[in-house]
C-alpha cells in the first residue's frame, strides 16, 4: 500500500482520529486519558537537562553560553519521546565517555522540530541520553569490548558476545496487538503464534521500553532498510542499547549509503529493543518475563526481557509476512541462490523453537505436564492469564532444539550465487533477499564442509554464544557449552559469491528440506505440486527434546509454511500464493531429507553433506528432472534410481535399515503423525480453487 509519496501505510492507521502526520497515534504527554496517571501537575522546572537544572541552582555572576544555543544544535529523536519526555533525548554521535570530545552533531536527521519552551515534567526528561547512530563496525566493537561483559575479539576477527539468558527465540512471549484491523486480517486461535493483546498493555510496555533506553547514558540507532526489491524495500528504525544489538542488525539488514541515509526520513517501522531489562508480569496479558509485542498500526516493536538478537531479526519478518502479502508478494523462511545461467532455487525448512503442538481443547488437568511444570515454575501471577488459556498456547519444553534443517548450508554454495540464507519475498519481478546478512548455525562448523561460513567469520562478524581458548581466542565450534544454538551473523557480501544486489529471477526449483530424525524419509524425491503444497503446508521437521535422563529423543513437529512461528496469515493465504506462483512459473518442486538413513536418530546416521550437495547440485543441473523414478508406499514419493556421487542404496530408505519391521512401523507413525498434524487443515480451501484443494489433501500419506 505504497501512498503518494512512495511510504506505506498499514490499513486502518490512516483514516484514525488521533493520527498523527504518519498516521499514527501520537504519543499523548498531556491533559487527557484519564486511565494514565499524570505527574505533570506541579510546575514545571525550566531546564531540559539535569546540567541545566544545575545551573539554575547557582546564581549567574558572569555571563555563560547561552541555554538555547548549546539546544538548538542538536536534533531530538522523536522515537524516543514517552510520557516522560516528549522530544526524546538529542541525537549526537561520538562515545559520551570521552568528555573532552565535542559531540558532533548528526546531520542525518532531518526531522523537523520546534522547541516547546521549557516545560519539564519529571527527572527523566531532564536527562542527557546519547544516541550512537549507525555507528560503524569497528566503533560498535570498541563500544562492545569497553562497556559489555563477555565481549571478546576471536582468533580471526570476529566480536564473540553472550546474548545472556536467552539463547534463542521465545515465541510464547511474543504478543499481537489485536485492533480493529488486525481482529480481521491475522490468523489467531487453535494453531496460530499470534497471541494476542490490547493497544493499552502495548502502550505500557512501550514505555517501560522507553523510559529504560532512556534512562540510559547512550543507546544505539540503526536506520536501515529491508528488502532488495527497491519497489517495495522497507524502512526500518532499530533502537537498542547494547552494541551487539547494533552490529547484529548491521550485519542483517540492508546497509543504506550515506546518500540514502541523508535522505532516509521517516522509518516504516521502529524497533524498541530494551531487552536487559523485564516486563513487569503483573501486566495484563504477560504470562513471563519476557515479551516480544508487535503493533502492526503503530509500526512498532518492545522487545522487553530477552537479549537474544534473533527475535529483532524475526520479529521483522514477522512483520514482512503481513505487509508483503498485502501487495501481493509472497513472503518465504527460505535461503536461496541462482547458478550461472540464472536457474533460481529456494530452499524451504524449519528451524529453531517452533510451535509443537496445541493443547486448546484439553483440561488445563491433562495438559502437557512439561508446560504445566514449566508455568508453575516460572510464572509469578498465573492468575492475569486463565491456565487454560496459556495451556493452548503450547510450545515445546524449553530444552528442545532442532538440527538445522539446512538453508543456510546449502544455499551457501560455492558453484552458485548466494541470494541469500533465510527470508525472502517473491513477486512478480522475481525474488528478492529480505535481509542483507546471513545468520549461520556455528554448531560443529568446520572449514572442510562449509569452507564459505567458515571464511565469513571474521572481523565484523557477531558470534553468539560460542566457547573459545582464553589465550588463542580460537573457537571451538563443538562446544556447547553455552548453547547448541551458537550463531554467526555477517553481512551477506562476506560470502564471495554473494549476488549484489540479492534479487533474481522466478525460481525453477523448490527444495522442502526436512530433518527426519526417524530416518524413514528418501534423500531425495521429486514431488508433484499438490505434493508441494502438501508438505509446504506440514512443515515438517524433527525437534531434539531433551528427557528427564539427558537421553535425546527426536519428537516429529509440524510447522505451517516451514515457519509458523513468523507467519501472520492463515497458512493457506500463503500456500495458494506459492502454488499459483509455482504453476505460474513452472517450478519442480523436490523434499531432500537432511537427517537420518539407516535407521532412526540413536541408530543410523545423519546423510553425510556431501551426498545432500551432490543431490542438490542433480536437482540445480537438471539431471535429476531427468532420472527414472520410483514410487514408495505410504508417502506416494517419487525416488530416484541413481545419482552421480550418492550411493544408490542410501536412495531408498527401506533398504538401509537392517530391522525391517522397525522401519515399517516407524514408517506408519510418521505418516499418522502427518495425517493428525493436517486434519487441522481440512475444512480450509487453498486458494479459489477447489480441485487444487482435493489434489492437496489427497498428496499426503496414503495407507
Ligand atoms: N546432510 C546435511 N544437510 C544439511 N545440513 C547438514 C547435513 N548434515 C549436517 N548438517 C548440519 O546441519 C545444520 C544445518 O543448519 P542450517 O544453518 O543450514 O539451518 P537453517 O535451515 O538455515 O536454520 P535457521 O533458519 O535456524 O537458520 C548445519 O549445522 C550443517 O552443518
Ligand atoms: O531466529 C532464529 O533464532 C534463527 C532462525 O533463523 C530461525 O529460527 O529460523
Ligand atoms: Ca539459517
Ligand atoms: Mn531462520
Amino acid at each position: 500500500m505504497a501512498t503518494d509519496n512512495g511510504e506505506f501505510s498499514f490499513a486502518g492507521s490512516n483514516g484514525n482520529s488521533n493520527a498523527g502526520r504518519n498516521g499514527l497515534a501520537k504519543i499523548q504527554t498531556h491533559g487527557k486519558k484519564n486511565e494514565v496517571c499524570h505527574d505533570d501537575s506541579s510546575a514545571p522546572v525550566k531546564a531540559q537537562t539535569i546540567d541545566e537544572l544545575h545551573s539554575l541552582q547557582k546564581k549567574k555572576s558572569a555571563p555563560t553560553t547561552p541555554i538555547r544555543g548549546t539546544q538548538g544544535a542538536f536534533t531530538p529523536i522523536a522515537s524516543l519521546a514517552s510520557l516522560t519526555r516528549e522530544t526524546g533525548p538529542k541525537v549526537v554521535k561520538g562515545d559520551p565517555a570521552r568528555k573532552s570530545e565535542t559531540p558532533k552533531v548528526s546531520s542525518h536527521h532531518a526531522t523537523p522540530h520546534h522547541y516547546a519552551p521549557t516545560l519539564s515534567t519529571s527527572d527523566s526528561s531532564l536527562k542527557f541520553t546519547h544516541i550512537l547512530y549507525n555507528l560503524s563496525p569497528a566503533e560498535l566493537y570498541e563500544q562492545a569490548i569497553k562497556y559489555e561483559k563477555g565481549s571478546f575479539i576471536t582468533e580471526t576477527g570476529a566480536l564473540a558476545t553472550l546474548s545472556g539468558a536467552k539463547t534463542g527465540r521465545s515465541p510464547r512471549d511474543k504478543r499481537v496487538v489485536k485492533d480493529d484491523t488486525t481482529k480481521n486480517d491475522l490468523w489467531w486461535g487453535k494453531g496460530s503464534p499470534n497471541i494476542e493483546m490490547d493497544e493499552h498493555t502495548f502502550l505500557v510496555n512501550r514505555e517501560r521500553a522507553v523510559d529504560y533506553l532512556c534512562s540510559l547514558d547512550k543507546v544505539f540507532v540503526n536506520d536501515q532498510f529491508l528488502n532488495w526489491d527497491p519497489e517495495h524495500r522497507i524502512k526500518v528504525r532499530i533502537v537498542s542499547a547494547r552494541a551487539y544489538h547494533s552490529l547484529f542488525m548491521h550485519n542483517m539488514c540492508i546497509r543504506p549509503t550515506p546518500e540514502e541515509l541523508e535522505n532516509f526520513g521517516t522509518p516504516d517501522f521502529t524497533i524498541y529493543n530494551a531487552g536487559q531489562f523485564p516486563c513487569n508480569r503483573y501486566t495484563h496479558y504477560m504470562t513471563s518475563s519476557t515479551s516480544i509485542d508487535l503493533n502492526l498500526a503503530r509500526r512498532e516493536m518492545v522487545i522487553l526481557g530477552t537479549q537474544y538478537a534473533g527475535e529483532m531479526k524475526k520479529g521483522l519478518f514477522s512483520v514482512m509476512h503481513y505487509l508483503m502479502p498485502m501487495r501481493q508478494i509472497l513472503s518465504l523462511h527460505s535461503g536461496c541462490n541462482m547458478g550461472k545461467d540464472g536457474d533460481v532455487a529456494l530452499f524451504f525448512g524449519l528451524s529453531g523453537i517452533v510451535l509443537l503442538d496445541d493443547y486448546s481443547d484439553m483440561e488445563p488437568e491433562t495438559c502437557h505436564p512439561n508446560l504445566i511444570r514449566d508455568l508453575l515454575q516460572r510464572f509469578l501471577v498465573i492468575h492475569i492469564l486463565p491456565i487454560h488459556d496459556v495451556c493452548y498456547l503450547c510450545f515445546p519444553p524449553l530444552d528442545m532444539f532442532d538440527l538445522g534443517t539446512g538453508k543456510t548450508t546449502l544455499s551457501t554454495d560455492h558453484n552458485r550465487y548466494l541470494i541469500g540464507d533465510d527470508e525472502h519475498c517473491w513477486s512478480d519481478n522475481g525474488v528478492s533477499n529480505i535481509e542483507g546478512g546471513c545468520y549461520a548455525k556455528c554448531i560443529d562448523l568446520s572449514r572442510e564442509k562449509e569452507p564459505d561460513i567458515w571464511n565469513a567469520i571474521k572481523f565484523g562478524t557477531v558470534v553468539e554464544n560460542v566457547v573459545f581458548d582464553e589465550y588463542t581466542r580460537e573457537v571451538d565450534y563443538s562446544d556447547k557449552s553455552v548453547t547448541e544454538n551458537t550463531r554467526a551473523a555477517y553481512p551477506i557480501e562476506y560470502i564471495p559469491n554473494a549476488k549484489i544486489p540479492c534479487v533474481g529471477p522466478h525460481p525453477k526449483n523448490v527444495i522442502l528440506l526436512a530433518c527426519d530424525a526417524f530416518g524413514v524419509l528418501p534423500p531425495v524425491s521429486k514431488l508433484s505440486l499438490a505434493q508441494t503444497m502438501y508438505h509446504f503446508i506440514s512443515g515438517y521437521t524433527a525437534l531434539m527434546a531433551g528427557t528427564v535422563d539427558g537421553v535425546k529423543e527426536p519428537q516429529a513437529t509440524f510447522s505451517a509454511c516451514f515457519g509458523a512461528a513468523f507467519i501472520m496469515l492463515h497458512p493457506t493465504k500463503y500456500a495458494a500464493m506459492l502454488a499459483e506462483k509455482m504453476k505460474k512459473h513452472g517450478a519442480t518442486g523436490w523434499l531432500v531429507n537432511t537427517g537420518w538413513s539407516g535407521g532412526r536418530y540413536g541408530e543410523g546416521s545423519r546423510i553425510k553433506l556431501a551426498y545432500t550437495r551432490k543431490i542438490i547440485d542433480a536437482i540445480h543441473s537438471g539431471t535429476l528432472l531427468e532420472a527414472n523414478y520410483t514410487k514408495t508406499e505410504v508417502f506416494g514419493l517419487e525416488i530416484p534410481t541413481q545419482i552421480e556421487g550418492v550411493p544408490s542404496e542410501i536412495l531408498q530408505p527401506g533398504d538401509t535399515w537392517s530391522d525391517k519391521k522397525a522401519y515399517k512401523e516407524a514408517l506408519l507413525k510418521l505418516g499418522g503423525l502427518f495425517k493428525k498434524n493436517f486434519e487441522g487443515f481440512l475444512n480450509y480451501k487453498i486458494g479459489t480453487d477447489n480441485e487444487l484443494t482435493e489434489e492437496i489433501l489427497a498428496a499426503g500419506p496414503n495407507f
